[in-house]
């Protein structure tokens, strides 16, 4: 049977996807294939009834409907010419490389290619992922309605249609569990200074940055409202706030931080 979707390169964001795709039923295993040169990241696809080979001289007979490219930025040219028997065909190309632009698999595959440019995220891999979307003239409705069907699969699903902010998507949502994730780490740390046993502290953390994204989600109210409900006057919040807020210090911080993977991801598409 043709696969429906080709998946070359199962490491991190790959696997995620991947995982989420099955989970929600909105991809059979026997309608993917994965290509992976590690075996063990192979046998952990197969593990999910995901047929695999290790190159592209073991691809399944059959035009793919979609080839995903999840490799890192610095092969997926390489990577990409390994697929060029499939350009400026039936077959659409999705990408999930930082910073790789459009331009580069035209380049690569034909500029008849149909391409899609997807920036997603880990939380992908348990339905909460955000995963944005930018693709080139030559989708067709119905392969763009497939894709968007199968990402929102993952998560959340926004299309960009100015390729340039990409990069900006990538700092913000691409790059942006792994901030939250180290605010979790801070804030296990300051309770475990504060006295905490280490696994209360971690509790604490994680549940904490759980139950306010949440209500964050949940609520009519914006951000900053909730956090002033939080704040008592002259209370614990306010003497807290006045150390992350005070000079704009956590948002100075966070911005020149999202500005750094922003410049990351220009450099990385060169
Ligand atoms: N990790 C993340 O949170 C996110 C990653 N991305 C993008 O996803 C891409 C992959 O990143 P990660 O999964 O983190 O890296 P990774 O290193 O975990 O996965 C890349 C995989 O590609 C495989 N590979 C290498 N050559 C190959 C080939 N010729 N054919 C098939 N597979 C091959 C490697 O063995 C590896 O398992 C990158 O381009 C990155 O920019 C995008 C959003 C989030
Ligand atoms: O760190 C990286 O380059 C990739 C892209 C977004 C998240 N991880």
């Amino acid at each position: 049977m043709t696969v429906k979707v080709l998946l070359a390169g199962c490491g991190n964001m790959g696997y995620a996807m991947l995982a989420g795709w099955l989970k929600s039923g909105q991809l059979r295993p026997s309608e993917a294939f994965v290509v992976e040169p590690n075996a063990d990241l192979r046998a952990r696809a197969e593990k999910l009834g995901v047929a695999t080979g290790a190159s592209t001289s073991q691809l399944p007979v059959g035009t793919p409907e979609i080839v995903v490219l999840a490799v890192k930025p610095q092969v997926i040219r390489e990577v990409t010419a390994s697929y060029e028997h499939l350009g400026n065909g039936k077959t659409t190309f999705v990408s999930v490389a930082a910073g790789t632009p459009i331009a580069t698999f035209e380049q690569v595959l034909g500029d008849k290619t149909p391409v899609i440019r997807v920036m997603p995220n880990t939380p992908a891999a348990i339905g909460k992922g955000m995963m944005v979307v930018c693709a080139n003239p030559h989708v067709s409705a119905r392969t763009k309605q497939f894709v968007d069907d199968l990402l929102a699969a993952s998560g959340a699903v926004a299309t960009i249609d100015d390729e340039k902010l990409m990069d900006a998507v990538t700092a913000v949502s691409g790059s942006g569990p792994a901030y939250i994730f180290h605010f979790i780490e801070c804030l296990t740390a300051a309770a475990e200074h504060a006295g905490l046993p280490a696994e209360t502290a971690k509790l604490l953390a994680m549940q904490t940055v759980y139950g306010a994204a949440s209500l964050a989600f949940e609520s009519d109210e914006e951000p900053g409202l909730l956090r002033q409900q939080v704040t008592s006057p002259n209370g614990t919040t306010a003497a807290a706030l006045a150390v992350l807020m005070g000079d704009d210090r956590l948002k100075s911080l966070v911005t020149e931080a999202v500005e750094a993977a922003r410049l990351r991801s220009v450099e990385l598409g060169k």
